[in-house]
């Protein structure tokens, strides 16, 4: 699976066998141990805009290898399908000024069908008031 983050606010995951990487601050790969029966918490775009760039939603990417069979259950979270997500005021430092405009998951599902390079530009980036 190539690199994304995910639209939801949280996504909750269980793999079978290694193979998550998430992409560290300094946009090195780096491998998400196998525990067994571990769940996997991962902040999406939806927390990101709501808490103004505060927590950031994690670049992953999936790897496989020819030898061992993975399976991967993911639960993504969500707010319903028309809601307005916009940072929140409560988060918004002296100058009130929200780093990225509103959006609903409607306008991210607009956005994936109307844009074949959807994986190669993020759609929370597009929400940014200057680029980062
Ligand atoms: O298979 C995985 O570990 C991750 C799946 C994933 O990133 C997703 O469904 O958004
Ligand atoms: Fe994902």
């Amino acid at each position: 699976m190539p690199p994304h983050s995910d639209f939801s606010s949280l996504t909750i995951l269980l793999q079978s066998s290694q193979g998550l990487q998430i992409m560290d601050c300094n946009k090195n790969w780096v491998g998400v141990p196998y525990i067994e029966g571990a769940l996997i918490v991962q902040l999406g775009d939806q927390v990101e805009v709501m808490s103004n760039g505060i927590y950031k939603s994690v670049i992953h990417r999936v790897t496989v290898n020819k030898d061992v069979k993975r399976l991967s259950f993911a639960s993504l979270h969500s707010l319903p399908l028309h809601k307005k997500i916009s940072p929140a005021p409560e988060v918004l430092g002296e100058n009130n000024t929200p780093a990225y405009g509103e959006f609903s998951f409607n306008d991210f599902l607009d956005y994936i069908s109307s844009n074949d390079d959807f994986l190669q530009q993020r759609f929370i980036d597009t929400l940014k008031k200057s680029p980062s």
